[in-house]
């Protein structure tokens, strides 16, 4: 037994903490086993990473945010999908390459760093127009240094590129601009598109 392993990324401000837990009851609803989790997760390793964002930079925070992730990835993720979760996690691979490459770590080094993670099923991308997203980090507050300088601008652009990359590395990406859907709009779509991939797995 094999369960479904979706990931969600994008920009900060894109909407991912407002999805997950909208988007984990709408699959429970739709008959799933959903388990939620997010990276860098709430082990050791994964503290260190997102509460001392402002210590750890380049190649030391590119480590240790790998170094998280497969630990998470040994400890909670493959095991829960070995007993048919659904497994939802807020942030993955996707994340590292546009942040650490913000962060001056060349992508080549991070591609490589992250090519033993397991591939999710389906990597959703979350995008939106930068100045709703510094409108909306503005608002909201922001969460690391990562968003200090009020600009999504080069973050958001990075995520464009990528396109070409997560295709050639194995991410079945789906991709949606959270500032053309309402939360709940967002969530029916990313449903619809994990349902669909789920019948065609089921039939292979
Ligand atoms: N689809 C949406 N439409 C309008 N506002 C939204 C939408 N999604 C999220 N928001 C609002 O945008 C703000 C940022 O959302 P959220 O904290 O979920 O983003 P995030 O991607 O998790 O950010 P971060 O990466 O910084 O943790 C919140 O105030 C939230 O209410
Ligand atoms: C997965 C991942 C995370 N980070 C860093 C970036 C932020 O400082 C935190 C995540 O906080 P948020 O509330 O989810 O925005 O972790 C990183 O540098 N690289 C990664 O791959």
């Amino acid at each position: 037994m094999s369960g479904l392993f979706i990931t969600v990324d994008g920009p900060g401000g894109t909407g991912k903490s407002t999805l997950l837990p909208l988007l984990g009851t709408a699959l429970e609803t739709a008959g799933h086993h959903v388990h939620l989790t997010r990276e860098p997760s709430d082990g050791p390793l994964g503290r260190a990473a997102r509460e001392r964002t402002s210590d750890f930079h380049g190649l030391s925070l590119a480590c240790l945010v790998a170094a998280d992730r497969f630990h998470h990835l040994a400890e909670e993720i493959q095991p829960a999908l070995a007993r048919g979760r659904l497994v939802l996690c807020d942030r993955y691979v996707p994340s590292s390459y546009v942040l650490q490459v913000l962060d001056g770590v060349p992508l080549e080094y991070v591609r490589r760093l992250n090519a033993p993670a397991r591939r999710p099923d389906l990597a959703v991308l979350l995008t939106a127009a930068p100045h709703l997203l510094d409108a909306r980090l503005r608002e909201r507050g922001t969460h690391s240094r990562f968003e200090h300088d009020g600009s999504s601008g080069p973050e958001v652009r990075l995520y464009d590129e990528l396109a070409s990359v997560l295709a050639e590395d194995g991410f079945p990406t789906f991709k949606l601009d959270s500032g053309e859907f309402s939360p709940q709009a967002a969530v029916q779509a990313i449903t619809c598109h994990a349902s669909a991939l789920l019948s065609r797995n089921q039939a292979e």
